[in-house]
């Protein structure tokens, strides 16, 4: 694979800030790149602005000053229809998974075409045979195809949250955005979601940025950590520099057993 710095980045934020009405700053002059391949794990303490960088990628929250861009494109300047064909660039999962519940796992996994068809087809449920197969194989990926025609209520939390990798998948995106995907599971079925994410990652080449607030599934997982506080990134390098350390500098106190998602905290010598 070619070095990072050899390839344009897929996201940029140059000098982006976020402040809420309520005058809570989410983000605080935040510049950083994000390379195609790379798997970002962006942690610190609830309230330090994990989901409102995640979220400010695909627009879904405006940000206030500076500006983002994605394959080298404005997103802060994107026209309705340029935001729509960068969206479908960008699957999104999210912790409480999102699917529609009475529909079947195929029927939610097809959503992720929606952005490539008008929306009088996809109101009909019309979707091209290629599209049920770009859906199956998604599926296929993250082995519940025998579940297709099952109605999503009716599996796990773990196996839903599958089907929403699916979906994000089904898109055929560059870029996979997760905002805590793995915060309502147990810790087995935390880690087979985050396999899915590495393999996807690693497979396909799509990017993840993916939001933890678990010290030991960001290290396992990601090459490279993102720490923010209050807004800032206060650290930005890869698994190997992330000590116990640089986490306790990123939380701003000691490591807790609730910052494992196995609940163990290694001994220190
Ligand atoms: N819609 C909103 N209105 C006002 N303030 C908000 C809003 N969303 C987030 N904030 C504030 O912005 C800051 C960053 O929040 P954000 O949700 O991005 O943090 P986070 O790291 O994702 O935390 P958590 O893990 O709790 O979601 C916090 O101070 C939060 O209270």
């Amino acid at each position: 694979m070619d070095a990072p710095s050899s390839r344009e980045p897929l996201v940029v934020f140059d000098r982006v800030r976020k402040v809420y009405p309520t005058g809570a700053v989410g983000l605080d002059d935040v510049s950083v790149a994000i390379y195609p391949g790379e798997f970002v794990a962006i942690v610190g303490l609830s309230g330090a602005g994990k989901t409102t960088f995640l979220r400010a990628i695909n627009r879904l929250i405006e940000i206030s000053s500076g500006e983002i861009f994605f394959a080298g494109r404005s997103v802060t300047r994107a026209t309705p229809a340029e935001l729509r064909r960068m969206r479908r660039d960008i699957g999104m999962v999210f912790q409480n998974f999102n699917l529609v519940k009475r529909l079947t796992v195929l029927q939610n996994v097809l959503a992720g075409r929606v952005g490539y068809h008008p929306t009088w087809r996809v109101l009909l449920g019309l979707f091209p045979k290629e599209d049920v197969a770009i859906a199956m194989k998604a599926l296929e990926r993250v082995h519940l195809a025998d579940k297709a025609y099952v109605r999503a209520d009716q599996l796990s939390g773990g196996q839903q949250q599958r089907v929403a990798v699916a979906r994000a998948l089904a898109q055929e995106p560059r870029l996979i955005l997760a905002d805590e995907p793995v915060a309502s599971l147990d810790p087995v079925t935390a880690e087979v979601i985050m396999d899915d994410l590495r393999r996807i990652n690693r497979e396909l080449g799509i990017t993840v940025l993916v939001n933890l607030h678990f010290v030991d599934l960001a290290r396992r997982y990601a090459d490279r950590i993102l720490g923010l506080r209050a807004g800032k990134v206060v650290f930005d390098g890869p698994v190997s520099e992330a000590t116990d350390e640089v986490f306790e500098f990123i939380y701003g106190r000691p490591l807790t057993r609730e910052d494992m998602r196995t609940g163990e905290v290694a001994a220190r010598g």
